[in-house]
């Protein structure tokens, strides 16, 4: 069974139409990754699986419970961290999971509040306040009070923002480590580089729309288009190749980039062999999401220097 099940989710404000048809399903111990430019309806997806707001249409469940029939039982396995984590700055760490424990009906003297601190890395910083904290800390912080209720579901909406490098590497590897207790991990994005890294698979979506679903092993691992081939003589290599109908291109002296299948490989060795060219190594060059992405969403563009996307077009800023 999916712990998380978008079923023909639309929502309309006013005539406007934010969300349309949205169809997702995510299971126990992966990382689903939610991606698109600003304004493409991200925050407004994760609001109605966190039950903030109701769908117009269409039918989500969390761990089996219709959010709508049945919500308290959905809600009480969704942890979240919507935007900023809301911490009290006045307080300890410590006492702000107390606090949030003693909201969510969770008993403050058992170890849960430990465990928790332990889990996100702040044990031994939980008696400083808040305010002292850095973005990052706060960070882990809202995690853990995420956690408190021991949720299936985690969803989280742009949680590595304003991160630095560091900060979001340590975010990344604890989301791996929730999902490798069996946790399902739901989490928004409009960097690419960030989902590429933890995610299983990824949503993209465009004007309210998902315009494609990609396994990340089928982006990453699968669709290996071409490989670099380093050998004694490009030149050589590359006419050989022509000749046998093969795509291939000079990258350097020494080096080739040939456009081929997985199962042509074989194929082109025997050529280059036969035709005296010494061959060095074969390098698979992987399909990145970014060119994927590119390939899909006609009209985004990506940001060179962010790696941030946009709506492309006359509204790119
Ligand atoms: N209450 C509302 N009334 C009218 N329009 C809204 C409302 N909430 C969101 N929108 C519009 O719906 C679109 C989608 O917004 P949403 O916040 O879901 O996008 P997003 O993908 O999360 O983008 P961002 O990363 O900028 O938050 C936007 O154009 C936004 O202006």
């Amino acid at each position: 069974m999916s712990v998380l099940s978008v079923q023909g989710v639309t929502k309309k404000i006013g005539s406007r139409m934010i969300v349309e048809d949205v169809n997702m399903s995510i299971n126990e111990g992966e990382i689903y990754g939610f991606l698109g430019p600003n304004g493409a309806g991200k925050t407004t997806t994760i609001r109605m699986i966190v039950g903030l707001i109701k769908p117009t249409k269409g039918t989500i469940r969390i761990a089996g419970y219709d959010i709508q029939k049945e919500r308290s039982k959905a809600l009480s396995q969704v942890g979240t961290i919507v935007e900023n984590p809301e911490t009290y700055g006045y307080l300890t760490g410590q006492q702000n999971l107390i606090h949030y424990a003693r909201l969510a009906g969770i008993p403050t003297h058992g170890k849960r509040i430990r465990e928790v601190l332990d889990i996100v890395g702040l044990t031994g910083r939980e008696n400083e306040k808040v305010r002292r904290y850095s973005l990052g800390m706060r960070q882990r912080l809202g995690l853990a009070q995420a956690l408190l209720a021991r949720p299936q579901l985690l969803v989280l909406d742009e949680p590595t923002n304003g991160l630095d490098p560091a900060g979001m590497r340590e975010f990344r590897g604890l989301m791996q480590q929730l999902a490798d207790t069996g946790m399902a991990v739901f989490v928004s994005s409009h960097l690419l580089s960030e989902l590429e890294q933890i995610c299983h698979r990824v949503a993209i979506i465009k004007s309210g729309r998902i315009i494609a679903e990609e396994k990340m092993s089928d982006i990453t691992e699968g669709s290996v288009r071409s490989v670099s081939v380093r050998v004694n003589s490009a030149i050589a290599a590359e006419k050989a190749l022509l000749d046998a109908k093969l795509t291939a291109q000079v990258v350097a002296d020494n080096l080739l980039s040939v456009q081929i299948e997985p199962d042509a490989v074989p194929h082109m060795v025997r050529t280059l062999v036969s035709s005296n060219v010494d061959i060095f190594s074969i390098e698979p060059v992987k399909e990145s999401l970014e060119n994927t992405f590119l390939d899909l969403t006609d009209g985004l563009q990506i940001n060179p220097s962010t790696r941030e996307i946009a709506p492309g077009g006359d509204t790119h800023a």
